[in-house]
């Protein structure tokens, strides 16, 4: 299979979706892979690092696109990459779709097969290709929050972890999944005081087990959300309902009783964002205030760390790659139930069922599409 991998294009993306390991692999099968001049070097990985693997670097974007069938990419296509979509490609990238309907439409209109990272699933009720940013974002969310929390940036000027006679900083995590779990250990580590809220009962009993009462949990109410907004000085958005919107759990007014200069982190923006008053910033630009309160919301958080980003991820994602080029996307998704929900849009039609929700637009099984 002709497997082409474009360099990254969104505001301050670092990360490559391929690395010359991974590009062995695909060689190694008789695989063709043409990488963009430069794709991996923000990553760490020279051209001469993918040649060495068997790729072609290829500095000519146009062809680069025309002769792929198989596309690799890390974040969602920019309006310039979907303009370049055509129905001979299979895309295989994070898409989230449901937070953005022009890209959906975009992709219906493209007729491309459009296969969504966020949305694989695996046998323990995971996403095992979310998993691994979700890990880099969540530890990050901590570092960007103490960040904001100082004067310079709007911050309240609160220091995590207090100092003797000054009591630590109060952080709450919202969802206590992979991102919230990860956040709620950084800022433990950091001396904070931790409270991670969630609507599952069963995730909070494995979170209060692995911690010991050194991190609190609360079940996830209005009430709850209530005090965590008067009482925090940092608050981590990290909620997910897989494929959709995210919930707007933070209103505008809530902020009139937060502690002015608390920050709101918004992992979840991806999906849209946790707190009515989030919109998506970017790594040149990421926090602005709303009513005092400093709001972070970076879309591609693990973009700034693409080193160890690129290397979680695309430890994650080959073994999908390789079932890609190998087989085909019809028959790769047909041979493996949690491959297939990754399907979210193909030949002109969404096959997503919470993305066509999002739109109100018609969904078609993907069962029926690889049949
Ligand atoms: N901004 C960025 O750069 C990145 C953003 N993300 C995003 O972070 C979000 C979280 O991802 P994961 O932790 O992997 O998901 P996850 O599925 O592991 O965890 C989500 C948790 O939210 C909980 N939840 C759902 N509704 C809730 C509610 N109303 N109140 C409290 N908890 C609720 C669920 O029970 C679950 O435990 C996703 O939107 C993901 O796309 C992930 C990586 C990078
Ligand atoms: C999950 C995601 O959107 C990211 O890693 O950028
Ligand atoms: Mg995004």
């Amino acid at each position: 299979m002709r497997v082409a991998v474009p360099k990254e294009i969104k505001n301050h993306e670092y990360r490559v979706a391929l690395t010359p390991t991974g590009t062995r692999e695909l060689t190694a099968r008789g695989h063709e892979v043409s990488v963009q001049a430069s794709a991996g070097e923000g990553a760490g990985f020279s051209d001469a690092d993918y040649e060495a693997a068997g790729a072609r670097i290829d500095a000519d974007v146009d062809a680069l696109w025309q002769n792929a069938e198989l596309i690799l990419k890390v974040k969602e296509p920019q309006p310039d990459e979907v303009a370049r979509l055509t129905p001979q490609h299979t895309l295989f990238t994070y898409l989230h779709l449901a937070a953005e309907e022009s890209l959906t439409r975009g992709l219906i209109k493209s007729g491309a097969t459009c296969i969504a990272y966020e949305t694989l699933t695996d046998a323990r009720g995971g996403l095992p290709l979310l998993a691994p940013m979700s890990t880099v974002a969540g530890r990050m969310a901590v570092q960007a929050g103490a960040h904001s929390l100082e004067k310079a940036q709007g911050g309240a000027g609160v220091l995590l972890p207090g100092v003797p006679g000054v009591p630590p900083a109060t952080v709450t995590v919202i969802g206590g999944g992979v991102v919230g779990e990860n956040a709620a250990r950084m800022a433990l580590g950091l001396g904070a005081d931790v409270t991670i809220l969630d609507k599952s009962l069963e995730r909070l009993e494995v979170l209060d087990d692995r911690y010991q009462g050194r991190i609190k949990t609360v079940y996830s109410t209005a009430d709850a959300l209530d005090s965590a907004a008067r009482e925090s000085d940092m608050v981590i958005g990290a909620v997910l309902i897989p494929g959709a919107a995210a919930p707007k759990l933070i209103t505008r007014e809530m902020l009139g009783n937060m502690k002015p200069g608390s920050v709101l982190v918004d992992v979840a923006i991806d999906q849209g964002g946790c707190f009515e008053t989030s919109k998506p910033t970017t790594h040149a630009e990421p926090t602005y205030l709303v009513e005092g309160i400093v709001h972070y919301c970076v879309a591609n958080m693990p973009g700034a760390v693409a080193r160890t980003s690129t290397q979680g991820l695309t430890n994650a994602t080959l073994p999908f790659v390789l079932a890609l080029a190998d087989k085909g996307w019809k028959q790769a998704l047909s041979d493996d139930p949690h491959f297939l929900p990754g399907l979210n849009v193909h030949a002109g039609q969404v096959t997503y069922q919470a993305v066509a929700d999002a739109f109100g637009l018609d969904s078609v099984d993907p069962a029926s599409v690889v049949r």
